[in-house]
Order: structure tokens, then sequence, then C-alpha cells
């Protein structure tokens, strides 16, 4: 063996110092780049543009130092190639590969040849690394004939799969590139176009295989995602911190990761608010809800309102301002786009009413234009179109919706338990808040005639910089008519615009800042949990419908969530979505399984429990106690826990803070609290909080509460015990929900 690892290392070697080269070569071209110094315009951009590319290629490099090459294909006819994080070619053998990127369809045959089904491979090898240094191999013969083999049924790699799983979990995630299975390429490599939905069962890579697609697509399709860039959507910010490592080890940055209390740019819906409020606030007649809102927001006067313009009076009666609140609104604009047009209307009335005062037969059309126009800028007139017709942001609107009874009555007649949203103004928003303020922003608009005239000038100006600049060129150049000048390429107009469009940011640090960004493909992670009004911002976001959702309905635990994938993509898509299954668990031991598979009987009955991939030798076990011993309890096993690997204590939420606690003062730095730090050992959740996520151990606390708290308590319940990869233990006083039978 000795030999064939000395072999391997050979060649490792060769691809590193390959490696090392291109590294080296962006190095030198950055630093050339950064020293150019000019004061030309054109040159500033083209260094700019140059200096982003090799700066991106330098940490597209160091992204793949660790596992650069994993795997080895023998083929039957004596080829062989080399699999890896990136594609290294010999550019002095006619670019011959020395290095197959996993994304590239060459690679295929190592995630997919099977003994039954070799596609003319003969050898597997998972090539082991540390550092530089090659460890050891796995070879997986498959010529032999499937009947010689001794490996699970439809895992490929077993030895290396199997070491991934068996190994202790760090708090991030990391990426599965060297162990991608059969029914995980399939979705990791399907096609770009269309919504395809992935359904699982928990530990089944799900999350994983969203990654991996991200970033097969990036590879795949390149020039047209990176343009638009991707969109990847996760339930909350801990989540965020706990998959963020994967995308740029495998060398893409080009991602942009959200929670859905994101979405509406500059915003952050962080705020906690009670399951049900989120409910109301997540339902799809939320839409007419806001429009109703947004049209109470045009009022009528009850009473004729007198306005002193220069001590005389004006009056504007209920059925002027009716007839300009008609016109307004039958321009079908926006709220903000329509109010210059109610204001003109209000205006052209009050004029009408001075005309009459001075007497309109010595009037002409000027001199009424003149009386509009100092009506328009009368500080009075303004205060009553802002009354009656108020310009308005998302968030203006949204909070004082909140903030008052009346106006939420007008707007949810049929909502008894509307005043459920009822809360101070300037409180911060909340997660379902996001999707309602890109809802608001769609009814209300933006009246930028303003900011449009303002580009327009800057533009005027750096339009004439750019002309001085040319002329100045062509002065320059004037000594010798035959060379092309700068002037013969490019006119002031376009040089201009040149500059100020070039942007430099990526196309997914432009997107995050601007609610109108379409992206190319966007991929939700726990999309059981998005509510009707998120699916609704996300499908703006995306008008191709390029989407890849994965979820479990099972694990549903937000009230707004889906019970059914059909009904939650219906009114966008109506049945034209595809759905691949992934139905065996990588995370959770088989002994687990079979507990958590009682919960899930009882809470979906037609529901497959997803097939464990392997055993631990150790079935959970159940410790009852005093109920004034449970937080003491949990906080001594967390002591004598810690480990190697991560522990988490699950709790529910009426006891979190308090077995948060009890476990700190054992084990002080164990991280408890909203955003808890999951590279700790030991952390103290509610299950909501471990959603998506998982660790070496698990003790879960009162599961009888953790049912009783929530009206999708036996989801959350399925959840928790799903999220060990070696052990759970159960620590309660209550009896036990008749779901965990096998543990009582
Ligand atoms: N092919 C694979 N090779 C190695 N590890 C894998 C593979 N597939 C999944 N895993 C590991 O299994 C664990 C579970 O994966 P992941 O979190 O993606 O599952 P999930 O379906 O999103 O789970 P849940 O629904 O419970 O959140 C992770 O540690 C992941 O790295």
């Amino acid at each position: 063996m000795s030999t064939e690892i000395d072999g391997e290392q050979e060649y490792v070697s060769l691809l590193y110092a390959h490696l090392d080269d291109l590294r080296a070569d962006a190095d030198t071209r950055l630093a050339k780049t950064l020293r150019e110094t000019s004061s030309n315009p054109q040159a500033m951009t083209q260094r700019d543009a140059a200096t982003v590319h090799y700066g991106e290629r330098l940490a597209h490099y160091n992204a793949v130092e660790n596992g650069l090459c994993f795997g080895r294909l023998d083929f039957s006819d004596e080829s062989r190639s080399y699999i890896g994080r990136i594609g290294l070619f010999d550019e002095e053998d006619d670019y011959e590969p020395l290095l197959l990127d996993w994304r590239a369809p060459a690679a295929r045959p190592f995630y997919l040849a099977t003994a039954a089904s070799p596609d003319g491979v003969r050898r597997r090898r998972h090539i082991r690394t540390s550092r530089r240094k090659v460890t050891g191999v796995d070879d997986e013969v498959l010529d032999l004939g499937a009947g010689e083999q001794h490996f699970h049924e439809g895992v490929t790699g077993e030895v290396a799969l199997l070491s991934a799983l068996n190994a202790s979990r760090t708090g991030r995630m990391g990426d599965i590139v060297e162990t991608i299975q059969a029914e995980q390429d399939e979705i990791i490599r399907s096609g770009l176009n269309g919504v395809l939905v992935v359904q699982g069962g928990p530990g089944t890579g799900k999350t994983a295989v969203a990654l991996h697609r991200a970033a097969y697509l990036l590879y795949t399709f390149r020039e047209q995602l990176s343009r638009r860039g991707v969109l990847i959507i996760g339930p909350n910010a801990t989540f965020l911190r706990y998959i963020g490592q994967v995308l740029p080890s495998l060398g893409e940055t080009g991602v942009l990761l959200q929670t859905v209390g994101e979405l509406y740019p500059g915003e952050n819906g962080t705020r906690p608010e009670p399951a049900e409020a989120a409910e109301i606030k997540g339902r799809l007649t939320m839409v007419d809800a806001l429009r109703r809102a947004v049209k109470d927001r045009q009022e009528l006067p009850e009473e004729p309102m007198v306005l002193v313009v220069e001590r005389e009076e004006m009056v504007l009666d209920r059925d002027t301002v009716a007839a300009a609140r008609n016109r307004a609104r039958r321009s079908r604009r926006t709220h903000n786009e329509a109010r210059p047009i109610f204001a003109g209307e209000i205006i052209a009335a009050l004029a009408r009413q001075e005309a009459e005062r001075l007497g309109a037969e010595f009037l002409d059309e000027a001199d009424l234009a003149d009386i509009r126009r100092e009506l328009g800028e009368e500080q009075a007139v303004r205060d009553a179109i802002e009354q009656l017709w108020p310009q308005l942001s998302p968030q203006q609107f949204l909070s004082d919706l909140y903030a008052s009874p009346d106006r939420l009555a007008t707007a949810m007649p049929d909502v008894p338990e509307r005043d459920l949203l009822l809360r101070d103004p300037g409180l911060g928003w909340t997660a379902a808040d996001a999707a309602l303020l890109d809802e608001a922003a769609e009814l209300l608009g933006v009246d930028d005639a303003a900011e449009r005239a303002e580009a327009a000038r800057r533009r005027r100006e750096e339009q004439d910089y750019a002309q001085g600049v040319l002329d100045i060129l062509q002065m320059e150049d004037d000594a010798d008519p035959d060379i092309l000048t700068a002037y013969d390429l490019i006119d002031a107009g376009r040089l201009a615009a040149r500059h100020d469009d070039e942007d430099h940011r990526t196309a997914a640090e432009r997107a995050a800042a601007d609610r109108s960004w379409t992206f190319g493909h966007v991929i939700v992670d726990e999309a059981q949990e998005l509510s009707a009004m998120a699916w609704r911002v996300l499908m703006r976001r995306c008008p191709s419908r390029s989407m890849t959702l994965v979820g479990d309905v099972a694990q549903t635990g937000d009230l707004a969530g889906a019970d059914s994938w059909s009904d939650t993509l219906a009114p966008y898509v109506e049945d034209r979505w595809r759905l691949a299954e992934l139905t065996v668990n990588y995370r959770t031991p088989a002994e687990v399984m079979a507990v958590a598979a009682d919960v899930l009987a009882e809470l979906a009955a037609d529901v497959e429990p997803p097939r464990s991939v392997r055993e631990t030798g150790v079935p959970p076990w159940t410790r009852k106690v005093d109920a004034d011993a449970v937080a003491e309890t949990v906080a001594r096993l967390a002591a004598d826990n810690v480990g190697p690997g991560t522990l988490a204590v699950l709790a529910p939420e009426s006891l979190v803070a308090e077995i948060g606690a009890a476990v700190v003062a054992s084990v002080p730095d164990a991280a408890v609290g909203d955003q808890p730090d999951l590279e700790n050992k030991v952390v103290v959740l509610t299950v909501r909080q471990s959603k998506g996520l998982e660790f070496d151990s698990v003790l879960l606390v009162e599961p009888a509460k953790v049912v009783a708290e929530s009206p999708r308590g036996l989801n959350d319940l399925y959840v928790a015990l799903t999220r060990a990869t070696q052990q759970v233990g159960v620590i309660h006083a209550d009896e036990l929900p008749p779901s965990l039978v096998k543990l009582s």
C-alpha cells in the first residue's frame, strides 16, 4: 500500500506545484495592476476590473488548497483521471487535463459508477490527504462483478463515506464533494430551468445537495449566473453561519445568502413575535389587506378644509378632493407615483378658486400657470396634500398600520385576530414583516422624478468632464494624425457612462442592496417554513422561475409554513415543477431513527422515514428526574459530556433560559441565547433554533413540553430527535409523549 501512497503523493505534489504556479502568476499580475497609475479614466476602469479579477482568482486558488485532489478513476481502457476541487491543465502538453473539476461531465462516473453499472470504470480510488500529504487510499474495484462486492446497497465509496459521517462535528458544515451519492448527484446536476423541489427526510443531505447544486450551476452556467447571481435562502442567521463556509471552500463566492427576514433590502427582520401573529402576516390575504390599507391613506375630508394662503381663505371640499382622488386612482399608477396627479388636480382646483376671486375674465393661461406654480409652493397647500395623499415609504406605511386599530380594522375587516398585529412604531421588524415591506413597496411605488432629474444633471456634468478629458487627449495627440486617438474610439457620452456604470461589486453584492434585482437562480433551504407572502417575494425576485427548493413537509414548524408542495407552488407555476426525493439518512444512526420514525408515523402516516446509512450501537436513553432536578441534571450531564465532539442541549421554549443558565454555571463557555456560537463544544438551543443543524450528541429536555408548546409540536419533536450524529439522551420529569413508546 505504501508504494500506492508514494505514487499518489508524487502526482498530488505535481498538482500542488501547478496550483502554486497559478497562484504566483495571479499574485504577480495583481501586484503589477495595483502599481499602475494613470489619470486616464478608461485605464483606471480597466485597472479596477483587473484588480477584482486577479483578486478573485487568488481567493479561488486559496480556497481549494485543502483536499485539492481527492479521487482517481481507472478505466477499463487503461486510461485514468484524477478528480478534485478545480480543473488543472498541462499548458505544455496541449492542455491535457491533470485534474478534473468534480463538476465536469467527465468526473461524473466518480459519483455514479457502481459494480452493477461500472460505466467503463475499473477502479474508483478515494485519496485521503492531510494538507499536502497523502495519508491513505481507499479502492473500490468495480469490474469484479456485483456478486463479489461487500458494500452497502446503493452506497458509493463506502469507506470514505462512513469515515466522513463518523467524524466529529465542528459546528460548521463541511462540503461533501468527495463522497456525493448517486441520488444526490442526480439532483446536483439537474438542469437549470424550472422549479425543482427536493423532498427528503432529516439528514438526507438536502442542505449539502442545495449548496453543491449552487456550485455546480455556477460552474456550468457561469456566464448566465455570474451576471444575475444566485440567491440562497436559509431559516435563520445561525443556520447561515453554519453553512457559510461550504461554498467558499468550493471556490464559489458569488452567492447571496439571506434569511427570509432580510428579503427587504436595508432592513433585517430579527425581532421575535408570537407564532400566531407571524401566521397572520404570512397569509396570502395580506395582499388585499395591504391594498385596502393603501387606499385608506388616500383620504377624503369629513368637513371642508380651510387653507389660509397669503391671508386669503381657500376651501377644499369633499367633492373636489374626491374628484382629484378619482383622477389619480384611475391612472392605475402606484400610490406614490399617482400622487403628483392628485396634487396637480388639487392645485388646479385651488387655482380656479383664486382666479374666480381675482376675476377670471382678466387672466390668460400664462397667469393661471403662474397661480398654479405659486400655490404649489405654498406650505398650507403642501400640508393639505400631504394629509390627504401622503408620500409613503413602505416602512412608514407599515408602522402606521400596525399602530392603529382603526387602520387594521379597515384593512382586515374579516380577520378577528387582527389586533395581534398591533404594536408601537419604531420597535424593529420581524422576519414576517420583510415580505410585507416588499409587498408594500410594490403597492406604493416610488415617485423618483426628483432623483431622476438629479441623476440626469449628474450625467450631464460627468459628460462635460469627459468631454474635457477627451479634448485634452486630442490636443496631446494632434501631432500625429495617423495615430488613432481615444476620441476616435469613444465619444464623451459613452466614456462618462462607462465610468458611471462600472461597478465592481459582485452580482450578489449589488443584488443585496436592490429590491428590484432578479436572480438567475434561487435556492431555498428549509423551504417548508416559508409563508405564502414570502413565496410571493421570492417569485418576484425570480421571474424565470429557475429555482431549487429543498425541504421536508414533515419538519414544518412555522404555523404559516407548508403542508404540501403542490398547494404552495400552485399559484405561481401550477403543476409545472419537478420533484426529486432523497431517501437515505446520512446523519442519524439507525438506533435513533427507529425512535424518530414512531413520531413521524404519528404526524404524517403516509411519509416514509429515511433509511439510516449506519448504526452506532448506542440506542437513545432516557432519565426521569424530579421536576426541580431537571436543570441541574442537564447541567451535570453536559459537563460530563464535554469531549471531542459537539453537544446540543435542546429545550422547550419555556425552559430554555433556566436550562441555559444552569448549563453555563457548570460549563462556563457553553453557548446560549439568540445567536449562539455553534463552534462551542456545548450549545443550548430551542428546537426551533436547531433546525437544519447537527451535533455529535443531543440532550433533549422535557419532550412532552416541546410537543405541548406549539401547534406543530410533534414536528418539532421529530426535528429534535434527528439532530444527532452519534447519540441522543432524554431528560424529563413529565411523562414522555405517547409517540416515544420505545423509550418508556
Ligand atoms: N454524500 C455525503 N457524503 C458525506 N456526508 C454527507 C453526504 N450527504 C450528507 N452528508 C452529511 O449528512 C449530514 C446531513 O446533511 P444535511 O444537513 O444536508 O441534511 P438535511 O437533509 O438538510 O437535514 P435536515 O432536514 O435535518 O436539516 C451532514 O453532515 C452532511 O455533511
